[in-house]
């Protein structure tokens, strides 16, 4: 694809239908993704998040639907050309899912062995240098087992950043990590995209990194199975009319939390009294 300016759309969705069988996890999805954009997927358990995920990474075909890359439709493409789209894309998983009987430079070096024909000199010294963007310089021969849980955490982002990617998928990147160790990775997240110039699709549920770093999202509804809600969270927050989403983005005790402009944190607080709740549809 053709490098576009910043704010373009670098994926769209159409009428994406996501099923296994003939459970039907999600129907009709329809959003875009803009370059630039930290972009997140979100929503109650089980209502799909993993899943659409899967189908924008390439890893589950749609019951439905597109999933477009600039103008190239993923599964439509050849399968040689399917890979090339995917190539420009990495992924950080939930876990890390850092090799631990490897160090950590060899887990960064792993893709750029797989896919390009460096010579090893160069690959090393790509690794320290992704290393170093995510504050891990020196730590090349540490073993998984030695580092800190947020450290595995942003060194499965070096590795996700090993072949420069223009995407950067994150699934649930704050699991397991304490609110000041997920606030740091949050600012890593956003340091990385101006830094880069990398667009960021996320899954999460964390309230505070979805107010603190999203431009754009999607509310996926775990009840009518598909998309009620799409645009920055902050807006979001103060201008939707779906109880679901509304309940989502207020939980009790994160309000205060999360820098929410004045307006958004008394309109929401007042759209989730009992009082107000009749007429909030
Ligand atoms: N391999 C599978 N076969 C059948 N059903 C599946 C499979 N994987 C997931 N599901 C179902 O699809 C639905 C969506 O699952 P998914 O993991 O995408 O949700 P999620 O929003 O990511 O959940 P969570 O927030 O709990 O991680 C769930 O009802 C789940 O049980």
């Amino acid at each position: 694809m053709a490098q576009s300016a910043r704010g373009e759309p670098i994926i769209t969705v159409e009428q994406l239908t996501m099923a296994f069988g003939s459970f039907v996890v999600q129907k009709d999805l329809n959003f875009t993704v803009k370059r630039g954009d930290i972009f997140v997927i979100m929503g109650g358990s089980g209502c799909g998040k993993s899943t659409l995920l899967r189908h924008l990474i390439g890893l589950q075909t749609p019951a439905a639907g597109k999933v477009y890359y600039g103008r190239e439709s993923l599964w439509d493409a050849k399968p040689a050309d399917r890979l090339s789209i995917l190539r420009r894309t990495g992924v950080l998983y939930q876990s890390g899912a850092l090799f631990t009987s490897m160090t950590l430079a060899e887990n960064v070096s792993l893709p750029l062995q797989t896919y390009t024909t460096l010579p090893p000199g160069q690959i090393r010294e790509i690794v320290s240098t992704k290393l170093a963007l995510v504050g891990l310089a020196g730590y090349e021969d540490f073993f998984p087992s030695a580092i800190s849980g947020g450290m595995m955490k942003r060194a499965g982002l070096a590795r996700a950043m090993a072949l420069d990617p223009e995407i950067l998928y994150f699934d649930e990147p704050s699991a397991g990590l304490d609110p000041i160790t997920s606030k740091r990775l949050d600012d890593l997240i956003l340091q990385l995209r101006d830094d880069l110039g990398a667009t960021i699709v996320m899954v999460t549920h964390e309230l505070p990194s979805i107010f603190a770093i999203a431009d754009n999202s999607v509310f996926l509804d775990n009840v009518k199975r598909t998309a009620t809600a799409v645009g920055d969270p902050k807006e979001m927050v103060r201008t939707t009319n779906d109880e679901m989403v509304r309940e989502f983005l207020t939980r009790e005790g994160t309000l205060n939390e999360v820098a929410l402009p004045a307006a958004a944190t008394s309109s929401a607080a007042s759209a989730s009294s009992p009082s107000s709740s009749a007429g909030a549809s």
